[in-house]
């Protein structure tokens, strides 16, 4: 596949480590403005670096937006004349509607959204995609790239904003949280490496034991809850000081904010 990331920064580099290492492209062009902080990449083969963004949209034909919302436009409003029929248009940025984009370079292209999370770039991102009705034509495609690089799900753009907060953002939720249990562990004796390794690996197989088992995980706890035990203990003053409701409050501000961030890059 010949892609292109448009805006190489913290998600389109990830997006490009996880494309090279699972040797999913023919060839890969990244761009940004000031390029020299990624020029390495250009040792990979058939990796090219560039701040042509129209040099890039003319070689490859998946092109995959990576900038900052208010970069869009300006963007899209530089490469559409080198738009054609092989081309996919994939946008992960953040608020964006696929009707926004259609405003630019019109309706007959074929637009996907898709959000990923950074751990794309160890090929472990849960990436969530949306098309305009041409797009549907090559979903297919879209689904293809991200399966390579994790686990994907197509959802109505509707949905869109609150896949951002469970998926984008979620990661860095779920890593406050093993952060906050390795403090805890430190504070039980281990030395800090250890606290984090087993904070790490615990996570990981809480997460394996759901996906493999499909077992809802209220009942995966009861079987580590021993009545009377230390584990009922732990949770239920976790609950006393609000761990379920903060995590869910600080979702759904993180939801209404994307509103705001719609708002600021008009
Ligand atoms: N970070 C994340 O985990 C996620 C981010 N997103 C969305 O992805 C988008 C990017 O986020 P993030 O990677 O964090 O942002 P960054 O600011 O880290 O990256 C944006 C990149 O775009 C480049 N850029 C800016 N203007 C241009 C241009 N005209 N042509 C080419 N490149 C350009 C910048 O480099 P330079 O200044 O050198 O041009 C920079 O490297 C956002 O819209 C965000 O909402 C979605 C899901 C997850
Ligand atoms: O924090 C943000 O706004 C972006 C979108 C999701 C992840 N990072």
């Amino acid at each position: 596949m010949k892609i292109a990331i448009i805006g190489t920064g913290n998600l389109g580099l990830s997006i490009a480590k996880g494309l090279i290492t699972n040797n999913a492209i023919t060839t890969l062009y990244l761009t940004r403005r000031n390029p020299e902080g990624i020029e390495s990449y250009a040792e990979y083969k058939n990796v090219f670096v560039t701040s042509d963004n129209v040099e890039a949209v003319k070689k490859s034909d998946i092109i995959i937006f990576a900038v900052q919302p208010a970069q869009l436009g300006n963007i899209l409003h530089d490469i559409k004349e080198e738009l054609t029929d092989k081309h996919v248009l994939i946008s992960t940025i953040t608020g964006y509607q696929i009707s926004q984009i259609e405003d630019i370079v019109g309706t007959d292209q074929f637009i996907i959204r898709a959000m990923p999370n950074t751990a794309i770039a160890v090929g472990a991102s849960m990436t969530c995609l949306a098309s305009n009705e041409k797009g549907m034509k090559r979903i297919k495609i879209a689904e293809a790239i991200f399966n390579r690089l994790g686990n994907s799900l197509i959802i109505p753009e509707k949905q869109m904003q609150a896949a951002t907060v469970v998926c984008a953002s979620g990661i860095a939720f779920w890593m406050r949280l093993i952060r906050a249990s390795t403090q805890a562990a430190i504070q039980l004796g281990f030395d800090a490496k250890e606290a984090q390794e087993l904070a790490m690996h615990t996570c990981n197989g809480a997460s394996k034991l759901l996906i493999d088992s499909g077992n809802h995980p209220e009942e995966e706890i009861d079987r580590v809850t021993t009545p009377r035990g230390c584990t009922i203990e732990g949770l239920n003053e976790m609950e006393h000081k609000g761990l379920s409701s903060s995590l869910i409050q600080g979702m759904v501000a993180s939801f209404n904010k994307i509103n705001v961030i719609k708002t600021d890059q008009k």
